[in-house]
C-alpha cells in the first residue's frame, strides 16, 4: 500500500473495517485508493500531510485508507460502491452498518481545503452532537456570561473572526486533547462581546476569565498555528491524562542525578560527548564483530565524526586515531574488542581520550526514561550536517547517509530505525546540496516530532513541537494570504546554521581535558593490574616464555652485553654504588632502542629470561626453554628467592652501612609482585605499583645483581648450598652424572695413553741398548 502505520492513518482491511466505520465515537475520513493508480500515488503525500496536520483532532475525526488494489480488500471497496480512485468518503460518528459514507466531490489536492471540507462535514452532523466533538458553532454573549458556571476550566479563549473563517474551529479542534482550556469562536457580528472587549481586529484571540476579566493573547502572527501553540502552553494547560504540575516540573528533581540548569535554546557539548560515549561504548558494544554492511556503516560514522565533530582537541585526537585505524583495516571484519582498544587509546597516543560516562544537560529529561540519548543522537547529527555545510564538505549526502546507516545498523530503538529508514527511502535522494541536507534533517525531525506529540515517550516538561517555536525564531514562520501556516525556509536555514554552529555550542559542565587524560591514565594502570591479578600463574609463565622469543632487534647490543658482563662481575660493594647511581639517575641511560614501551618490556623480559649465565654451558640450554618444565621453572624461582633472602640477610649481618641502605631502599613493585605471586613476579614482568613511571627495567637489573651477588657472597654458604645453587641454575642430575662419567672416561683415556707411550719408550730404549 501507499501508507504505513506511522503515517497517523488507520489502515483498513476486511478484518477491521466494520469496527472502524460502524458506530464509531469519532467521524472517519476514508481514502479508497489503488496502489497502482498514478493519481493516488501523487495524492498520497497530501493525505499524509493532512493526517499530520489534524492529528490532534483524532477523538473527533480520524483518517483511514484502504488499498482497493489488494485482492483481499476488493469486496470491501465494492460494498462501499467505489468506482474510481482515489475516492474520499466521510463517515459521521455513530454511522449505521448500511451507511456508504458521504463522498468528497471534486476535492482539491491541498491540505487546507481538505481540512475545511472535514469541518463542513463535521458540522453537518444531524443527529445528537457526538460527545467527542467540541462545539463548533459560534458562541454568544449569553453563553459566555454563564460559561464558568457550567464549565470547570481555567482559561476560555475567544477567537473573534468573520463567518467565513475556519480558524476558530480549527483551533478548537487543535486544543481538543488539552485540559484546562476551552476555545469558542465569536463572529464579528456578535456586537455585545466585540464592544465589551474592544475588538478591532479579525481574527484575534482573547483570554476570558471569571468576573469578566480578559486579555489579548500575544502572538507574532494572528493565525491558527500561533494561537494553538500559545494556548497549549498556557499555565495549567496539559495534554489529557497528563499530571497538571507542568510548570512546576522545572524545579522538581525527579531524576537520580542532580538537575543541571540550562538554556533551552542552546546546544551543549556535554550532550554531544555523552552521546559519543553512549554510542561508541554502549550501543556499538552490542555487536561483537563488525563485518560487511555493519563495518562499512561503522567506518562511515567514525569518518564523519573525525571530519565534522566540533570537539575539543583531546576528543578530536582520539576520533582521528580511531578513524585512521579503521580506514587502514582491510581484513574485512573487526571485533568490538579490537575497536574498543583503539577507542580507549590503549596505544597511549598523547593527548587523546573520549570522556567516560554521560552528563546530559540540554537533553536532560524530567524522568530518567525521558530524552537523553535519542535527543543526543538528533542533536549530534544536526550539528554534523551544519558543520559539513560550514566547512564545505564535498558530498551533500555524506553525513545523512552515515546517519541513515548508523540508525539502520546500530540504533537500539528498532521501530525508530524502521520509521527513519522509510523517510530516508522516500526522500533522501532529493538532497542535492549541503544546505538541503541541513533542511532535510530538520524537516524529517519535525515529522517525527509531529508523530510523537502526545505519545507516552513525550516528556511533559519538553512537549514535542514543530521546531523552532515562534518564540525561538519568529521569522521562520509565515502565514500565507489564505491564513495557512508556512515555514519560511530562507529564514529556517540561517537559524539552523547558527543554532547548531560550533561557535554556539556551550561548554558548561564539561570535565577539563587534563581530568579526562588523568582518568584515562589511571584506567590503563588499573587495567594492567587487574589483568595481572586475574591471570593464572601458569599462564603468566607461558606468556613470559612466549615474550621471551626475541623480537626483531631488542637483543642487547655489544656495548650492552659488555656492560651487563661488567655488572655481573662487580662485587656487592660495587652493586650498592651502582644502585645509588641508578637511583640518582647519574649513570642511567635512556633506552637505546626506538621500541614502544610494550616492546621494550618484551625485550627486557627476553633479556631477563635469556640473561647470560654466570656458568658456561647455560647458553646451550637457551633453545630448550620454550619447552620448559613448569614445575622445575617454578622450583628454580622459589630456590632463587630463598637464596636471595639468605644472601641478603648475611650481607645485613656483615655490613651495617649496607643494611641501612637496604632498609632505606623502597621495596620495588616488582619485588612486591614477587612476594604476592609466591616468588613468581619475575615471570609477570609487570610493575605492581600504580606509578607508571616506575623503571621496571632498572629494578629487574638490580634484582639480577642481587641474585648474582647472592651467588658471589656465597663464600659463607656451605658446600651443599653451593652445589644446590649450581643445580638450581639448570643442570639436571643426568647432566651431572654424564659429566662425571665423561670426566672419568677421559681420565682413564689419559691414563691409558700415558701407560702406552711409557711402554713404547721403554721398549725403544731396550732395542737401542741391544748390541
Ligand atoms: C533517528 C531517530 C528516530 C526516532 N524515531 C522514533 C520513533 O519512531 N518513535 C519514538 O517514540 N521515538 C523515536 N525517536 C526518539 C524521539 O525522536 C526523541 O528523540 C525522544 O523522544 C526524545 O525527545 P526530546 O524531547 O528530547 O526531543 P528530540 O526530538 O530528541 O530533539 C532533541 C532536540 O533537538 C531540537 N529539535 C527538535 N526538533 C528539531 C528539528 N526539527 N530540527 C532540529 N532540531 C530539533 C530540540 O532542541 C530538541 O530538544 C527517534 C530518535 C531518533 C534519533
Amino acid at each position: 500500500g501507499l501508507y504505513t502505520a506511522s503515517d497517523q492513518i488507520l489502515l483498513l482491511s476486511p478484518g477491521n473495517v466494520e469496527a472502524a466505520l460502524i458506530n464509531s465515537t469519532a467521524a472517519m475520513v476514508v481514502e479508497f485508493y489503488a496502489s497502482w493508480c498514478g493519481h493516488c500515488i501523487a495524492f498520497s503525500p497530501v493525505y499524509k500531510s493532512l493526517a499530520r496536520d489534524i492529528k490532534e483532532w483524532k477523538p473527533a475525526v480520524n483518517l483511514a485508507a484502504i488499498d482497493c488494489a489488494a485482492e483481499d480488500n476488493r469486496k470491501v471497496c465494492t460494498n462501499y460502491r467505489i468506482r474510481g480512485y482515489p475516492t474520499i468518503k466521510f463517515f459521521h460518528a455513530y454511522s449505521k452498518a448500511d451507511s456508504a459514507g458521504l463522498a468528497f466531490k471534486d476535492f482539491s489536492r491541498d491540505v487546507r481545503s481538505l481540512r475545511h471540507k472535514i469541518i463542513d462535514k463535521l458540522e453537518s452532523h444531524v443527529e445528537a452532537w457526538p460527545p467527542a466533538c467540541p462545539p463548533l458553532e459560534p458562541t454568544s454573549q449569553a453563553e459566555i456570561d454563564i460559561f464558568f458556571e457550567t464549565n470547570n476550566v481555567q482559561h476560555l479563549a475567544l477567537i473573534f473572526e468573520d463567518a467565513k473563517s475556519y480558524i476558530g474551529r480549527e483551533v478548537t479542534l487543535d486544543l481538543l486533547q488539552f485540559e484546562n482550556v476551552a476555545v469558542r469562536r465569536v463572529l464579528n457580528t456578535e456586537a455585545g462581546l466585540v464592544t465589551k472587549l474592544g475588538v478591532t481586529e479579525f481574527p484575534s484571540c482573547y483570554l476570558y476569565y471569571p468576573g469578566g476579566n480578559f486579555t489579548r493573547l500575544p502572538v507574532n502572527i494572528e493565525a491558527r498555528t500561533f494561537y494553538s501553540y500559545a494556548l497549549q502552553r498556557l499555565p495549567g494547560v496539559v495534554r489529557s491524562g497528563r499530571p497538571p504540575s507542568f510548570t512546576t516540573f522545572f524545579h522538581i528533581n525527579t531524576t537520580e542525578e542532580p538537575w543541571r540548569p540550562f538554556n533551552k535554546s542552546r546546544v551543549y557539548m556535554s550532550d554531544l560527548e555523552s552521546t559519543l560515549h553512549y554510542s561508541l561504548r554502549v550501543e556499538l558494544a552490542a555487536q561483537p564483530v563488525f563485518k560487511g554492511e555493519a563495518l562499512r556503516s561503522l567506518k562511515k560514522y567514525i569518518s564523519v565524526l573525525a571530519k565534522y565533530f566540533p570537539g575539543r582537541p583531546v576528543v578530536m585526537n582520539l576520533l582521528k586515531s580511531v578513524n585512521s585505524w579503521l580506514q587502514n583495516e582491510t581484513s574485512g571484519q573487526i571485533s568490538y574488542e579490537a575497536f574498543k582498544d583503539i577507542l580507549e587509546n590503549s596505544a597511549q597516543i598523547p593527548n587523546a581520550a573520549l570522556p567516560e560516562g554521560v552528563r546530559w544537560v540540554g537533553c536532560q529529561g524530567s524522568q530518567p526514561h525521558f530524552r537523553r540519548y535519542p535527543c543526543g543522537v538528533w542533536t549530534l547529527f544536526h550539528v554534523l550536517t551544519v558543520q559539513a555545510n560550514s566547512t564545505g564538505g564535498s558530498d551533500p549526502l555524506e553525513v545523512l547517509s552515515a546517519m541513515r546507516n548508523y540508525v539502520q545498523n546500530f540504533f537500539g530503538c528498532r521501530p525508530c530505525a524502521e520509521h527513519f529508514e522509510n523517510m530516508a527511502m522516500e526522500s533522501l535522494m532529493e538532497v542535492n546540496s549541503l544546505s538541503s541536507a541541513v533542511l532535510w534533517l530538520w524537516s524529517r525531525h519535525n515529522r517525527v516530532n509531529n508523530r510523537l506529540a502526545g505519545a507516552l515517550s513525550e516528556d511533559p516538561k519538553f512537549p514535542k513541537i514543530q521546531w523552532p517555536s515562534p518564540e525561538m525564531c519568529s521569522a521562520c514562520h509565515t502565514v500565507k494570504e489564505n491564513g495557512e501556516h508556512r515555514w519560511n525556509r530562507e529564514q529556517v536555514l540561517p537559524f539552523l546554521l547558527s543554532y547548531f554552529s560550533s561557535s554556539s555550542i556551550l561548554t558548561d559542565y564539561l570535565e577539563s581535558e587534563s581530568q579526562i587524560l588523568e582518568k584515562q591514565k589511571k584506567k590503563h594502570v588499573g587495567q594492567q593490574l587487574a589483568l595481572l591479578a586475574q591471570k593464572p600463574v601458569e599462564r603468566r609463565i607461558r606468556e613470559a616464555l612466549d615474550s621471551s622469543k626475541p623480537p626483531p632487534s631488542p637483543q642487547p647490543t655489544v656495548q650492552e652485553e659488555e656492560e651487563e658482563e661488567e655488572e655481573e662481575e662487580e662485587g656487592p660493594q660495587d652493586e650498592a654504588v651502582a644502585d645509588e647511581e641508578e637511583e640518582d639517575g647519574g649513570e642511567a641511560k635512556p633506552e637505546p632502542t626506538p621500541w614502544s614501551k610494550a616492546e621494550v618490556e618484551a625485550g627486557r623480559g627476553w633479556r631477563l629470561v635469556h640473561r647470560k649465565p654466570s656458568i658456561v654451558g647455560m647458553r646451550m640450554r637457551e633453545q630448550q626453554e620454550d619447552i620448559v618444565d613448569l614445575d622445575s621453572f617454578v622450583n628454580q624461582h622459589y630456590r632463587a628467592k630463598a637464596l636471595r633472602l639468605a644472601a641478603s640477610s648475611r650481607v645485613k649481618q656483615r655490613s651495617l652501612q649496607r643494611q641501612q641502605e637496604q632498609e632505606q631502599e623502597p621495596r620495588s613493585a616488582f619485588e612486591l609482585g614477587m612476594e604476592l605471586d609466591g616468588g613468581l613476579g619475575m615471570v609477570g614482568l609487570q610493575p605492581l605499583e600504580a606509578d607508571p613511571e616506575l623503571d621496571v627495567g632498572r629494578q629487574r637489573k638490580r634484582l639480577q645483581k642481587r641474585e648474582l651477588s647472592g651467588r658471589f657472597l656465597d663464600g659463607e654458604l656451605n658446600h651443599r648450598g653451593r652445589w644446590m645453587s649450581v643445580l638450581s641454575i639448570g643442570f639436571s642430575k643426568l647432566d651431572i652424572s654424564l659429566c662425571v662419567i665423561l670426566y672419568f672416561l677421559s681420565s682413564m683415556c689419559l691414563l691409558a695413553m700415558y701407560l702406552f707411550f711409557k711402554n713404547r719408550l721403554r721398549l725403544r730404549r731396550a732395542k737401542v741398548a741391544l748390541p
